[in-house]
């Protein structure tokens, strides 16, 4: 059985305080409610991560980044390496963001770089994919995100593609409060699962972890983790509230 994981991805929201107070209502109510054992990830800003860290100390709770660089250290004013991540205690690493992607002008193949280096320091990466409204219109939605898979991770041999969740975000459903239907997620997710079944084999295809992210919430979480080929969630605004971020993991 492949791991079902609902990572919470704050992105750049919440002061230190907050995100301490944030994290730690987490973690309480998952002490409280949560009795599956899919794995529950947060991504906090990089200057929370040490606290959050000790806070998630214990509990169910395991620590995720935003990025990292993809050198291993020198002189890169303003980055953050993927041993400093480890130093501080995260085990997962978010790449290839639809908005780093857009905003920094991430490359398949330069993700396909810090891909290399979290999985050298053993980090999981949560690699994401997703098209744009314009590609799917076009109809070329599906190449469009198995052209990222295959730039990004096919150079990977099974026992570290084995490692990486991969995460669909279709562009147009982040953040605008339009989620994917059921349809949609289920045909894209499948559609991942095949590629990677024709490049790894039916086994590794079959262990990956596919997660789903776009505007996805309390109200709609159940019907989408219900999809057979939706392994949870990427959440990005209803992780900010641990009510709602603890439902959406409450909904496997
Ligand atoms: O980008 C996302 C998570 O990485 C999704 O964001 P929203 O859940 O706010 O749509």
């Amino acid at each position: 059985m492949r791991k079902k994981i609902v990572a919470g991805n704050w992105k750049m929201n919440k002061t230190f305080e907050e995100g301490l107070k944030l994290a730690s209502e987490v973690v309480n109510m998952v002490k409280d409610e949560v009795k599956s054992d899919a794995g529950i990830v947060l991504c906090p800003p990089f200057i929370e991560l040490h606290a959050v860290s000790k806070l998630v100390e214990g509990s169910k709770v395991a620590l995720g980044a935003q990025n990292c660089h993809s050198k291993a250290s020198g002189a890169f004013t303003g980055e953050v390496s993927v041993e400093m991540l480890k130093s501080v205690g995260a085990g997962y690493v978010i790449l290839g963001h639809s908005e780093r992607r857009e905003y920094f002008n991430e490359s398949n193949q330069f993700l396909a770089e810090k891909v290399n280096i979290s999985l050298q320091n053993g980090l999981t990466p949560i690699f994401c994919c997703g098209e744009t409204l314009s590609q799917r219109e076009k109809g070329i939605h599906l190449d469009f995100v198995k052209s990222q898979l295959t730039e990004s991770l096919f150079h990977l041999s099974e026992s570290d593609f084995l490692k990486v969740v991969i995460a669909y975000e279709p562009i147009w459903a982040i953040g605008t409060g339009v989620t994917a239907t059921t349809a949609q997620a289920q045909e894209m997710h499948a559609i991942i699962r095949d590629h990677i079944k024709s490049k790894y084999g039916a086994k590794v295809a079959d262990a990956t972890t596919i997660l789903y992210g776009g505007s996805c919430k309390p109200d709609n979480a159940k019907e989408l983790f219900a999809c057979p080929d939706v392994d949870g969630g990427l959440i990005g605004g209803a992780s900010l509230k641990a009510r709602d971020f603890v439902d959406i993991v409450k909904s496997f």
